[in-house]
């Protein structure tokens, strides 16, 4: 297969170019400003596009097995590829938990089985996510999990928390944290401050997040093992993650779309339960904190921590409404819409926070656009227009953050080991 005339950025490599992309079976061939198409082989007319190395989703939700009602790994997939992505990592959190090999090596054969976006399993630190006990690690990174998590939850206790980095280090995987104090945010539902007091809800302060990222930070510096902050949402939590980076630390941390482009604001006038998300949406000054951190590198990565909900877990009082939002199929046309098209992040910083930085962290093989390459390739079309509304997901859920809004810019087509699996926009 020819790519042809799309504007090729990789930042890995150096090139920002017009440039004709070859494929011959799962790899990439040659990568020059004009290759001559070879017998029989199909061309692609890229002109306008941008071709870069296939996108990653390092936090995702696919509810399989235990709820397959809000989304399965069938379902997860085709939602992903729509969304751009050639992977993506699923946080264990599922019934029963993802905490043996057997469940690692379930999600892993559903997904290849599916033939769309890869499926690389992240496993539970603790048996069940219950804090207590240390899940079958070794079992699990035999057959394939990428990292380890209690996503959903905070471990609670420093001295477990403590043995799980202990026990990770010995293998090269990232403890990844959701950082909360559940003594500090119980029962809490919005950001603890103006949002609480105006609603008269309970709050779920900055804090609650900030003393477990202080505390992960001490017990990666304890042990060595690489810390991976999961969905940082205040400036503060950003401003520990860079002093421990400054330090040489292996810590590192990720945002989501709507921790960077939505605010508590945005529920106050509202009540609407798809802004109920963990960690909650915070004030302005954290949003900018975060949209300035993502452009000077203290951020590394965007994830979309694609939470699917059913319609009745959303539709309902905010207190008892469940917590996340849908982001697989959003993620790409709002940083084009929000932060490419409008400068504040580049083409080549885009490409590192999608596509280059989750690889490292979760330590699959290098994608770069040259030759001997995997050909793991996304492309994007910068002037397709998005409308978000319901009919608009490939996700078995709809309870997205960012219904109705108008983005401009989005995947055309996802190339897998060289097969086209997106083309025009369309799941094959
Ligand atoms: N983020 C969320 O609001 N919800 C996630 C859990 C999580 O990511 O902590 C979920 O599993 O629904
Ligand atoms: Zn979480
Ligand atoms: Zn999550």
């Amino acid at each position: 297969m020819l790519l042809k005339g799309a504007r090729v950025i990789d930042p890995q490599v150096g090139i920002d170019g017009v440039m004709d992309v070859l494929v011959d079976g799962g790899l990439i061939a040659e990568v020059s400003e004009a290759v001559d198409a070879p017998e029989g082989c199909e061309v692609v007319d890229c002109a306008g596009k941008v071709l870069v190395p296939g996108l990653v989703d390092m936090h995702v939700h696919f509810r399989d097995p235990g709820f397959e009602y809000k989304e399965d790994i069938a379902s997860g997939v085709r939602a992903a590829t729509h969304g751009g992505f050639t992977d993506v990592a699923t946080m264990p959190n599922t019934d029963p938990v993802t905490d043996t090999g057997t469940a690692v090596r379930y999600q892993i054969d559903r997904g290849a089985d599916a033939g769309l976006t890869r499926v690389h399993p992240i496993g539970a630190l603790t048996r069940g996510e219950d804090g207590e006990s240390l899940a079958e690690i070794g079992d699990m990174v035999m057959e394939g999990a990428c990292g380890f998590s209690d996503d959903g939850h905070g471990v609670q206790s420093a001295g477990m928390m403590r043995t799980c980095m202990e026990y990770v280090s010995q293998f090269d995987r990232a403890v990844i944290a959701h950082c909360e104090d559940e003594s500090l945010t119980a029962n809490g539902v919005v950001n603890e401050g103006r949002a609480s007091t105006r609603l008269g809800m309970f709050g779920w302060p900055a804090l609650g997040e900030e003393l477990e990222v202080m505390r992960d930070i001490e017990l990666c510096r304890l042990t060595g093992c690489p810390l991976h902050v999961a969905h940082i949402s205040t400036a503060r939590s950003l401003d520990l993650v860079r002093a421990a980076k400054a330090e040489g630390l292996p810590v590192t941390c990720e945002v989501t779309p709507h921790h960077l482009f939505l605010t508590e604001e945005n529920i106050t006038d509202s009540y609407n339960t798809n802004l109920k998300v963990n960690p909650p949406l915070r004030t302005r000054d954290d949003a900018e904190a975060l949209v300035a951190g993502l452009a000077d590198g203290s951020i590394d990565c965007v994830v979309s921590d694609h939470a699917p909900h059913a319609a009745h877990e959303k539709d309902c009082e905010f207190e008892i409404a469940y917590f996340g939002t849908v982001g697989l199929e959003t993620t790409l046309p709002l940083m084009l819409t929000y932060l490419v098209d409008r400068g504040t992040v580049t083409w080549q910083r885009l490409v590192e926070v999608l596509a280059v930085a989750p690889r490292r962290i979760l330590r699959l093989a290098p994608v770069a656009v040259e030759a001997g390459s995997a050909a793991d390739l996304t492309l994007i079309d910068p002037e397709a227009a998005v409308t978000v509304t319901p009919e608009y997901f490939e996700s078995k859920s709809k309870n997205s953050a960012f219904l109705g809004l108008h983005l401009k810019g989005a995947a055309s087509d996802v190339v897998i080991g060289g097969k086209r699996v997106l083309e025009a926009g369309l799941v094959r």
